[in-house]
């Protein structure tokens, strides 16, 4: 998939609340009640990923969760990632 331009890829971030692009990664901060929850979201998103075959940079310290998405095959940001963004938004606010 074809690496966006950093004016795409702002236009694409509009519609994705908290997501920031930097670090050639767009990335956002979670935070849950506690680990429990944490991990279980962890979880669901892990299957998303495998079923897309698109994998996301993240770490987990208690009940936060950072996760950094870019497409390493394109070395930037794709609208892969933007698709990853969206079904993560969907498995956190289900
Ligand atoms: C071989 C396999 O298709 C690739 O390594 C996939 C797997 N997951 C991936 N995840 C991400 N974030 N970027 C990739 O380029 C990528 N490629």
């Amino acid at each position: 998939m074809e690496k966006l331009t950093d004016s795409q890829i702002e236009e694409k971030l509009a519609s994705l609340e908290g997501w920031a692009y930097g670090d050639g990664y767009i990335q956002k901060s979670y935070q849950f009640k506690d680990f429990k929850e944490a991990f279980s979201i962890m979880v669901r998103i892990a299957f998303e990923c495998e079923a897309m075959n698109h994998h996301p940079d993240w770490s987990n310290v208690y009940n936060s969760l950072t996760i950094q998405l870019n497409t390493h095959d394109a070395n930037g940001v794709t609208g892969k990632d933007f698709e990853l963004a969206h079904a993560i938004e969907d498995i956190v606010n289900a």
